[in-house]
């Protein structure tokens, strides 16, 4: 009978004005954007230790470190890959994906099908098992005052 185990992951980066604002893999039109050691896809960061969490494989941070340059300004999208490939080295497929991510501005609904694009291509999955959503947080507190960005993430991994 296969195995399955689920995971949560969580990240949460600054918004800061005049910066790049990657989420999902996209670039967003926007006057501020995530601020972080790498590309700071807070998007991806969820999802990245949801998987490694379902495994039982510590976290993020532990296997890339905000101090080691290698990770530097990079892509998100090749961390999600290296986090792919530490599962599949542990015999784990992806089952699903389910995200969300707590941003006051912009709108990101009309950016979500690229944002699905760009993520099935790094997990090596179908569209259809990445479900991505997102909620204002009503003008309150520090998301509310758009001075960050938070993800939720959980998802389902399996062993046959
Ligand atoms: N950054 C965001 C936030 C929300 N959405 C979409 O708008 C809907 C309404 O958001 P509320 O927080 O006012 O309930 C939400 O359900 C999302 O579909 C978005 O695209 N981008
Ligand atoms: C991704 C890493 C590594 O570049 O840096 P950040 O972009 O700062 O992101 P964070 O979510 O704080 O977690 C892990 C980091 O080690």
């Amino acid at each position: 009978m296969a195995k399955i185990k689920v995971g949560f992951g969580f990240d949460v980066h600054q918004l800061r004005e005049q910066h790049p604002f990657v989420l999902g893999g996209v670039t967003l039109d926007h006057h501020a954007g995530a601020y972080g050691h790498s590309d700071a896809d807070v998007l991806l960061h969820a999802i990245c230790d949801a998987l490694l969490g379902a495994a039982n494989l510590r976290d993020i941070g532990f296997h890339f470190s905000n101090t080691d340059n290698r990770w530097k300004a990079i892509s998100s999208l090749v961390l999600l890959q290296h986090v792919v490939e530490l599962l599949a080295e542990k015999n784990w497929q992806i089952g699903n994906i389910d995200a969300m991510v707590c941003l006051e501005a912009p709108k990101i609904n009309p950016h979500i099908p690229a944002m699905k694009v760009h993520i099935a291509k790094a997990a090596g999955i179908s569209e259809e098992d990445i479900s991505i959503k997102a909620t204002t947080n009503e003008q309150l507190g520090f998301i509310g005052r758009e001075e960050g960005v938070v993800a939720y993430a959980v998802c389902l991994i399996e062993r046959p």
